[in-house]
């Protein structure tokens, strides 16, 4: 793999941030690693992982002649990060996110980008329910999506850029418009989370079973839920302030569909019941089927314990 830009900065260097780094290095995709976070303790952890070349708690710093920088902080801390780089931003540079939701990404670091740097939103959807420097490592992208979510007037020679990089880093790149990312990211992504919260929560606030016997009875079903509600509150909290739109429009279709199922339950109608468990039974195959089921939920873990 060839050098493909000159110097990249990572601001933000969690679960995200830190498994670009590990692929960035791994692939030669930069000559320089300029890592940024705002707390010391993480930079200094940073550091002792080997992510980087250079290290900083100042974004401004970080970005000054950058080629490309990728934002990977909690989406609720975009306009901030916007703001602090704008006036350090090299003319030409590529500015992408990794954040969940890309409206609110857009309209918070949008109006801070200057006219002479291409402002490209992203999103891979690959991830773990692990966050910080330690969760990261080597080829959490490979074969899954990363999808693009330009703003009007885009440069095609920086999206094509930006596309090689992900596409270097094993990803499948499309776009789409913000709007219609988050609608689709509200279900397939963020509804799950929000159900997984709160499933657990019901469990644990039950009263007729105690705790010792949800963790001692805990079948593999409801364990797949604890996965996903053990996920960073910062950033989940974030995509649901940042994406609260779609998920209400979501949950609403979501608690109606419930409602039909509790209902057919109540009255016993196993038609109804069958007929629902069967049609997302074929979900599951066609999804097995088109190879989209490399994200079996210990992918993350797997890898991590070969660390
Ligand atoms: N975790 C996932 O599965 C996943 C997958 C795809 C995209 N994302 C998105 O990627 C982004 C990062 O997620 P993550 O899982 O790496 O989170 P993380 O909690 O592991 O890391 C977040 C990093 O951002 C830093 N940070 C927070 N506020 C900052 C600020 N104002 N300035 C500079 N640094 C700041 C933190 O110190 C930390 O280094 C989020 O927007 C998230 O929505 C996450
Ligand atoms: O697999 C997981 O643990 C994840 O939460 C990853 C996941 C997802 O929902 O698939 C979470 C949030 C992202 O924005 C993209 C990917």
């Amino acid at each position: 793999m060839s050098v493909q830009f000159d110097r990249i900065a990572l601001i933000g260097i969690g679960l995200i941030g830190s498994s670009l780094a590990y692929d960035i290095r791994r692939l030669g995709l930069a000559r320089e690693i300029v890592v940024a976070t705002r707390s010391p303790d993480t930079l200094k952890r940073a550091e002792e992982l080997g992510l980087g070349d250079r290290y900083t708690t100042s974004s401004q710093d970080a970005v000054k002649d950058a080629d490309l920088v990728i934002v990977s902080v909690p989406v609720g801390a975009s306009e901030s990060v916007a703001k602090e780089i704008s006036g350090s931003l090299k003319p030409g540079a590529i500015v992408t996110d990794v954040g969940s939701t890309k409206a609110s990404v857009i309209a918070q670091m949008l109006p801070h980008m200057p006219a002479d740097v291409h402002f490209i939103p992203g999103h891979p959807l690959a991830g773990t329910e692990k966050s910080g420097p330690d969760a990261g490592f080597p080829g959490l992208f490979e074969g899954r999506w990363c999808i693009f979510t330009p703003v009007a007037d885009t440069d095609e020679t920086a999206l094509k850029r930006l596309r090689s990089f992900w596409e270097a880093l094993g990803s499948k790149v499309d776009e789409m418009d913000a709007e219609h990312h988050d609608k689709v990211l509200a279900i397939v992504s963020h509804l799950p989370h929000i159900i997984a919260y709160n499933i657990v929560g019901t469990a644990d606030d039950l009263e007729t079973v105690t705790e010792s016997e949800v963790i001692k009875y805990s079948a593999s079903g409801f364990r797949d839920f604890t996965r996903l509600a053990a996920s960073d509150p910062t950033m989940w909290r974030d995509v649901c302030l940042h994406n609260r739109d779609a998920i209400l429009e979501m949950l609403a279709r979501f608690s109606e569909d419930l409602a039909y199922l509790q209902r057919a339950i109540r009255w016993g109608e196993g038609d109804k019941i069958f007929e629902l468990f069967t049609r997302t039974r074929a979900i599951r195959r066609s999804i097995v089927q088109a190879g989209q089921d490399v994200d079996a939920p210990d992918f993350g873990r797997h890898a991590l314990d070969k660390k």
